[in-house]
């Protein structure tokens, strides 16, 4: 991605930005919230740049795995999507999501858009019948290569066995595009990131492409073939047309024209690793064939892991992200996973890691600060502002290095990497930590004249450090960033109306009145660990409360 400079001016062109379609085959795990939580950051990020912003997520709905869930809860597979797909929809609200559309594929205007676009391609002569036998995994939805798979044919991901399956079915002429495909992959050397897993995509394409089956004899849980209603189209052709299918406007007639006029083609397609070769091999080729745009690029990030394993609904090794909101709170479960698993690689969950990071740097290094300094400017000047940060930090050492640092992370947030955006953020906070270390402002208010007066600017360049902080870190933690601003003195709307342009110092202005102190962070404490109200609590109180909640812990002040 690129390093121009971050303007706040508005593109014409949208950025477009999907995350998977989660299958429904069971309720929403911490693996699908690790990837919508990350999908949001980089389009709160965008949009702090001014630019127009469609962030598509939904749910994928058909497929044979969705029809026996069904019949498992005894209710139709149009009821088990339903319930679902609302579960997700939940746990977005939840997570802060800022979705512009939520597309599900049982949707009729889908199911419109499936068979234009598979008309189309079946125009161009890459559908043909042929009979098929192999090896197929019911969880992944996909025949698989006999070299692929481990020990008496199991899937590797999913640890069950493949079955042999022999059906009549339609296909998708894949390796007619081998050489088109081997062309974008050398010219367009961003089209998939992180770089490695170029190369993987690049092995796939040169080991030699095979055509692939698009639909099914036996599964009726579909979107029926055009022309052949004993078939239905492969869930996995019919669920990546959700990403056009989700750019049509409410009431829209349901077209491809009218749909790709609408932002296509997507300008990231942020997936998890597994789902790479649908996503960077089928899916362009799929689109050359029927003629349209390429999406720009297709990034596929690491796994969150158990023992090693991919967390996973089919193998039922997940993490409750509703356990972890209910315990610790949106911004701490947000910052955490973005902050600590390296974008692209992957990352193990551990609840010790989990509290010390997110008490290190949510409560101690920016919320204690905040905190310590709006007390000392309650105490000693009635919380107003004495001096505009500009006049108060003429050429001091901090705001070059606020300065080079807020770079820093738009950088890292331009390229996707977002855990070094959120490093780079908080060592801005580490420096504001320091200069209010160094110059220790509670003892240059007790010494009166002058003294005084240099502490009050300090006041003002550790806020205006803070102030750049929340905005900096507000596409990681939302409702903190806004809580943060609130203490700053400003309104909803004006957090609101924040852009990246904003980062640059002199936001703060003299006379400006900050609110009542209040912790923005509440530490977490561990199971059994002494409170500052005074011991452990009594046996059968529960010791953790929900989160958030600030004005529970209360920092030292100095
Ligand atoms: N453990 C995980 N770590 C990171 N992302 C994950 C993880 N599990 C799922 N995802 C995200 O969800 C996408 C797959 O969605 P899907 O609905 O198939 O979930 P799943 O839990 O992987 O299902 P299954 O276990 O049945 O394969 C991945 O590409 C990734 O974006």
């Amino acid at each position: 991605m690129s390093e121009s400079s971050g303007s706040a001016s508005v593109k014409a062109e949208p950025f477009v930005l999907t995350t998977p379609l989660y299958y429904v085959n069971a309720p929403p795990h911490m693996g699908s919230a690790y990837s919508t939580i990350a999908a949001d950051a980089i389009a709160r990020f965008q949009r702090l740049l001014g630019k127009k912003v469609i962030f598509i997520t939904g749910t994928d709905e058909h497929g044979e795995k969705i029809a026996t869930a069904a019949a498992a809860h005894g209710c139709s597979p149009k009821e088990h999507c339903d319930t679902i797909s609302h579960a997700y929809q939940m746990l977005w609200k939840d997570l802060d999501i800022s979705y512009d559309k939520f597309i599900r594929t049982s949707d009729p205007v889908h199911e419109e858009i499936v068979k234009e676009f598979y008309s189309k391609v079946f125009s161009k002569g890459d559908i043909y019948c042929a009979d098929y036998e192999g090896l197929y995994c019911v969880n992944c939805e996909e025949y698989k290569d006999e070299k692929e798979l481990l020990e008496n044919n199991h899937c590797p991901m999913h640890l069950k066995p493949c079955l042999l399956r022999k059906e009549n079915n339609y296909f998708f002429s894949l390796s007619k595009y081998q050489k088109q495909l081997e062309d974008i992959l050398a010219a367009q050397s961003d089209f998939v990131q992180p770089p490695f897993r170029l190369n993987e995509v690049l092995g796939w394409v040169k080991n030699g492409l095979r055509d692939f089956s698009i639909s099914r004899a036996s599964v009726e849980w579909g979107i029926p073939v055009p022309n052949d209603n004993k078939q239905t189209i492969y869930v996995w052709f019919d669920a990546l047309l959700g990403y056009v299918s989700a750019l049509l406007k409410e009431g829209e007639e349901p077209t491809l024209q009218n749909a790709l006029s609408s932002g296509w083609p997507v300008s990231l397609h942020l997936i998890g690793k597994d789902i790479l070769r649908f996503h960077a091999v089928y899916w362009p080729a799929m689109l050359m064939s029927a003629g349209l745009d390429l999406p720009k690029m297709v990034f596929g990030h690491g796994f969150l892991t158990k023992d090693g394993m991919k967390m996973g609904k089919s193998l039922g090794n997940t993490l409750e992200p509703k356990d972890l909101l209910f315990e610790f709170g949106s911004d701490a479960v947000r910052y955490f996973f973005l902050r600590e698993v390296e974008f692209g690689n992957d990352g193990d969950y551990s609840e010790e890691r989990f509290i010390n990071i997110v008490n290190a740097h949510l409560a101690n290094t920016i919320g204690n600060l905040l905190n310590r300094t709006l007390g000392l400017l309650k105490k000693n000047c009635e919380s107003t502002l004495g001096f505009d940060s500009a006049s108060a930090a003429q050429e001091i050492p901090l705001k070059h290095n606020v300065k080079e640092l807020v770079e820093k992370a738009r950088i890292h947030y331009e390229n996707l990497s977002i855990s070094s955006a959120c490093e780079s953020v908080m060592e801005i906070g580490n420096a504001g930590n320091l200069y209010m270390d160094e110059h220790a402002p509670w003892s240059l208010f007790k010494q009166g004249g002058a003294s005084a007066e240099a502490a009050s600017k300090d006041l003002v360049i550790i806020l205006e450090t803070v102030r750049i902080i929340a905005i900096a870190l507000s596409p990681i933690t939302p409702t903190l960033s806004f809580r943060m601003y609130s203490q700053l003195g400003y309104s909803r709307a004006q957090f609101e109306a924040v852009t990246w342009d904003d980062t640059r110092w002199g936001g703060l202005k003299a006379g400006q009145v900050m609110a009542e102190p209040k912790p923005v962070f509440a530490r977490i404490e561990r199971k059994g660990e002494e409170k500052k109200d005074g011991g452990v609590p009594p046996k059968g109180v529960k010791e953790r409360k929900r989160a958030p909640q600030p004005q529970r812990v209360a920092e030292a002040q100095p």
